[in-house]
């Protein structure tokens, strides 16, 4: 019997689009679209801003724009005024589109080709575009989008996105020109990567996920290929698997309370090497978030002969020369932090690189093994069982280690994030707001054969804030990682662990009033020991 507490967040899919339609064939005999709107009808009653004003439905030329069409007619019944705009071709509406948009004309509704300019909305409903959008808005429908947005503005009302924010791509996050700026988004189905990574958070507002009477584990069957549509192999290999949004639960069987009969011995050796000349600060603060994460001694070596020799605010800390760092006995070291890139940090880099521990890799680490073919080998046969490596790029580094720019990363960061998982056969955490995290294959469970060749396993991390965005975050969080490391846990579930717990540091802060603006990374590490310590009670057994 699991006897741990179910106050720890479950584990909740992502889906892409392919596995989406897939899952709508097979359950093709339900009325879908009429559960959409209706459930978007709900919500949309309960957002209004003021009851008085009448709410703008814009319908778009797909079965997005059918879902809007039952939702206005559910509207109009429960006696709300509503204002339908729409320039769909009643002749290229899908077969429930077209009954939608008839049932809504049958009832006495109306519809309108623009938007009115003065009448005040209490609410305006996006039911413009769904996941059917794979372009740059087009006329008329980026005017129509830029009026929403100011006029909502101008009456201070919510915009509701029925299943996506139009113009927000429902599988990397990436926002095409046109794009509408939800304050709500009523998923449908199940939830999407697309809304939790990239620009994804700042277009959908608050998600919600209407199930529409499908069992949340039927994507399952789906993916392996529905009953209603034969999966050919081609359309497997470019089928992105589902993923997770991540939650406590995914790695709360390693929140284990520490026995009474503990000694320092059995939490590990956490180990960091960076701090090159200007530099040791990041070294300080990696090795800070490791001593109050957890690890039983922490020793941080640093490259800069000038380097202080004890840390005054952590005493605690063992600070040493690189190379003496690296003939330590270490549980795991984190490299990068600080390093710089000259022929001291790449020598030592290439010693860490040999070594049978856990290895973070992150900054100048990363930067080095873009740039060195021998190293990058290195990190490739490294024992992904006895010796994982860890790489926690930010988008910038992440574009050098594949040789592309940052904005093809950040145009589909899952692929990015599955892709250095796959090459460097290593556990990746691609940062930044949604930060993408995926193992290499045959991990922790992984599934070590996909179609594609790359790793299957992969989540989105939802905690964290634009406060995060300072010098020293990733400092801080490959301490944290490197601390879970040497306490002992396995690498997948370390890094996941370690980057939500960050995240979450970081938003119980801003919730505080400590930022967004000014929050310092130093001030994530005792608040990231709080939540740990928090989640750690919340598992032990009831009773
Ligand atoms: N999946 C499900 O399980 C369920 C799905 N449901 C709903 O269906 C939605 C998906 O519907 P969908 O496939 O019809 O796509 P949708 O997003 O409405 O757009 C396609 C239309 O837009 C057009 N178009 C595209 N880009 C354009 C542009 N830039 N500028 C102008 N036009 C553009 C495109 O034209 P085309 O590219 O063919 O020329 C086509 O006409 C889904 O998000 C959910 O809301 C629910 O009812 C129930 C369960
Ligand atoms: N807008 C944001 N939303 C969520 N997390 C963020 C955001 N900006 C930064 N972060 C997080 O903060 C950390 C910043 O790391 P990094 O860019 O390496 O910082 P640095 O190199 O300055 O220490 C990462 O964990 C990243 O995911
Ligand atoms: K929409």
């Amino acid at each position: 019997m699991d006897t741990r507490s179910p106050r720890l967040p479950g584990t909740s899919p992502l889906l892409p689009a392919a596995l989406l339609r897939r899952l709508e064939a097979a359950h093709a005999a339900q009325p879908l679209m009429a559960r959409a709107g209706e459930a978007a009808a709900r919500w949309a009653e309960q957002l209004r801003s003021d009851s008085a004003r009448p709410v703008l439905v814009l319908a778009g030329p797909g079965n997005n724009g059918g879902d809007a069409f039952v939702c206005a007619t559910r509207l109009r019944e429960a006696d709300i005024d509503v204002v339908v705009v729409s320039r769909a071709d009643p002749a290229r509406l899908s077969a429930d589109a077209h009954a939608a948009r008839q049932a809504f004309l049958d009832g006495g509704g109306a519809i309108a080709a623009d938007i009115p300019v003065a009448t005040p909305w209490g609410l305006i409903v996006d039911g413009l575009f769904g996941i059917g959008l794979a372009r740059d808005l087009a006329a008329p429908y980026a005017a129509w989008t830029a009026t929403a947005q100011a006029q909502a503005r101008r009456d201070h009302c919510p915009i509701l996105a029925l299943d996506v924010p139009s113009g927000l791509d429902a599988d990397t996050g990436r926002a095409w020109a046109g794009a509408l700026q939800a304050t709500h988004t009523l998923t449908f189905l199940a939830d999407k990567p697309g809304l939790h990574t990239a620009d994804g958070p700042d277009l959908a507002g608050a998600v919600r996920i209407a199930e529409l009477g499908v069992a949340a584990t039927a994507w399952a069957a789906a993916a392996s290929g529905s009953p209603n549509r034969a999966a050919s192999t081609a359309d497997d290999a470019h089928l992105l698997p589902p993923g997770r949004l991540l939650a406590p639960a995914d790695f709360a069987p390693w929140l284990k309370p520490r026995p009474k009969n503990s000694h320092k011995g059995r939490n590990g050796e956490a180990g960091i090497l960076g701090g090159a000349p200007g530099m040791t600060g990041a070294a300080l603060l990696a090795g800070r978030a490791a001593l109050v994460l957890g690890a039983g001694r922490t020793f941080v070596g640093c490259l800069d002969p000038q380097a202080p020799a004890v840390d005054i605010v952590h005493p605690e800390l063992m600070l040493r020369r690189g190379e003496a760092l690296l003939a330590t006995p270490l549980s795991a070291l984190a490299v990068g932090p600080g390093l710089g890139q000259d022929d001291a940090a790449r020598r030592d880099l290439a010693t860490a690189l040999g070594l049978a521990v856990p290895l973070v890799l992150d900054a100048d680490a990363l930067n080095l093994v873009a740039r060195e073919p021998q190293l990058a080998a290195q990190v490739a046969a490294r024992n992904p069982g006895r010796a994982p490596t860890l790489l926690t790029p930010h988008p910038a580094e992440a574009a050098r280690l594949l040789a592309c720019d940052t904005a093809a990363i950040q145009a589909d960061r899952i692929a990015a994030a599955r892709t250095l998982a796959a090459r460097f056969n290593a556990h990746v955490a691609l940062k930044g707001c949604g930060t993408v995290l995926a193992h290499p294959p045959g991990s922790d469970g992984n599934d070590p054969a996909n179609p594609d060749g790359l790793p299957t396993a992969w989540a989105i991390n939802p905690s964290g804030n634009p406060g995060m965005s300072t010098a020293g975050m990733g400092d801080v969080l490959s301490g944290i990682v490197v601390a879970l490391l040497a306490q002992g846990w396995p690498p997948g579930p370390a890094l996941e662990a370690a980057v939500h717990l960050h995240g979450a540091a970081a938003d119980a802060l801003v919730a505080a009033g400590t930022g967004p603006v000014g929050l310092t990374a130093g001030e994530t590490i005792p608040a990231a020991r709080s939540l740990l310590n928090r989640w750690v009670g919340a598992t032990l057994p009831l009773g």
